[in-house]
């Protein structure tokens, strides 16, 4: 970074803007965030063992500041195409709020000190998974498959599974077979969460250039695809269940809220392949968001139960 006036300022078109601590927040994408560390923080208090809280604290502090580091890096590499979204054009970088440089420079920073932080406060494994969720959400997402295919999101989506695998890891130095269930759970999940909300903003992707799936293949198709994803997901949500790691409380739960992702998909489905159909879309995104928060929440909540009980 060069001198203080450059840091704090953000230019474009000769204009320059000043930065705020809001703005250098808002490239963490906090809002997301949020719900990745919660899955992160839910992996390390269902794993089988005693974490010490600060060591815990730690934990969620390097996954957040991954994610945050992998977010801003990603807005970086956007900038071009979040000035064409309507959804994303207001941004620190397209508005030019904060200048590119700044932006890689606190992406990469945050980078290896949250590896280094995930390394020092628990262990190898959960810092070389926390590399590997950063390094595959800025290169083989954002910078590989983001601009090239539709299946962007199904293969990309992999990196934002990858916490509460992490938080298993950071707890027990290892990666388990309920530690994989979690991320295949995150994993089948990020398609419907993501086309429900590419349905209702397609216009904003066709005009960036972007080949989500409702721009390439149509809205029918993503409306077929995103009920064979949440039929999919079911039998892994209820997993942990099955494979004995936490007990019917959370198996119920899950039954639940699976049933209700698959019957949102439904409805999405019947709408016609029009605008009509953005109300149910916008609806079965702000469920998917639900959904995830309060299946993660279920399974402490199970281990809790079960203890009071057994
Ligand atoms: C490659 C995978 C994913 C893609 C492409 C994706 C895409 C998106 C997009 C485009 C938005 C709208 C953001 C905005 O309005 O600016 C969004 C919102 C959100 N996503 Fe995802 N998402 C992915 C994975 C995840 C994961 C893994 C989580 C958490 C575990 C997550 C949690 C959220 C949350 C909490 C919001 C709402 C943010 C808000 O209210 O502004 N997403 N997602
Ligand atoms: C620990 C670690 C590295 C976690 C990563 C978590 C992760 C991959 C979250 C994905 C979240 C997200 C908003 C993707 C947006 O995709 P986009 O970039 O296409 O959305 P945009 O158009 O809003 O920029």
């Amino acid at each position: 970074m060069s001198d203080t006036a450059h840091t704090l300022t953000g230019r474009i078109d000769g204009d320059v803007a000043p930065a705020r601590v809001r703005d250098y927040i808002d490239l963490l994408k906090p809002r997301v965030m949020s719900l990745v560390v919660f899955t992160g923080w839910i992996g390390v208090v269902i794993a089988p063992v005693h974490v010490h809280p600060f060591k815990t604290l730690l934990a969620v502090i390097a996954i957040a500041l991954g994610s945050g580091a992998a977010g801003c890096i990603n807005m970086w590499y956007e900038r071009d195409l979040d000035a064409l979204m309507a959804r994303t054009r207001n941004r620190p970088l397209p508005a030019g709020r904060v200048a590119p440089d700044d932006a890689l420079g606190l992406g990469v920073l945050l980078s290896v000190f949250s590896v280094l932080l995930m390394a020092v406060s628990t262990n190898l494994v959960a810092a070389a998974l926390l590399a590997v969720a950063i390094l595959f959400y800025v290169f083989i997402y954002t910078i590989w498959l983001k601009r090239r295919t539709p299946q962007n999101i199904v293969i990309g989506g992999a990196a934002g599974a990858f916490p509460p695998m992490i938080g298993w890891a950071a707890a027990t130095g290892d990666v388990s077979s309920v530690g994989i269930a979690l991320f295949l759970l995150v994993f089948l999940w990020t398609p419907p969460h993501f086309w429900a909300l590419a349905l209702y903003r397609s216009e904003d992707y066709r005009r960036a250039g972007v080949p989500m799936l409702p721009v390439v293949a149509g809205p029918r198709e993503t409306k077929c695809q995103m009920v064979i994803y949440t039929l999919l997901l079911l039998p892994v949500a209820i997993a942990p269940t099955l494979l004995g790691a936490v007990g019917w409380v959370y198996g119920t739960v899950a039954l639940a809220l699976s049933l209700g992702f698959i019957g949102h998909a439904i409805a999405v489905w019947r709408t016609a392949d029009d605008e009509t159909a953005f109300g149910a879309a916008r609806k079965m995104f702000r469920y998917s968001l639900i959904y995830l928060a309060a299946l993660f929440a279920a399974l402490p909540v199970d281990l809790v139960v079960s203890r009071i009980a057994g």
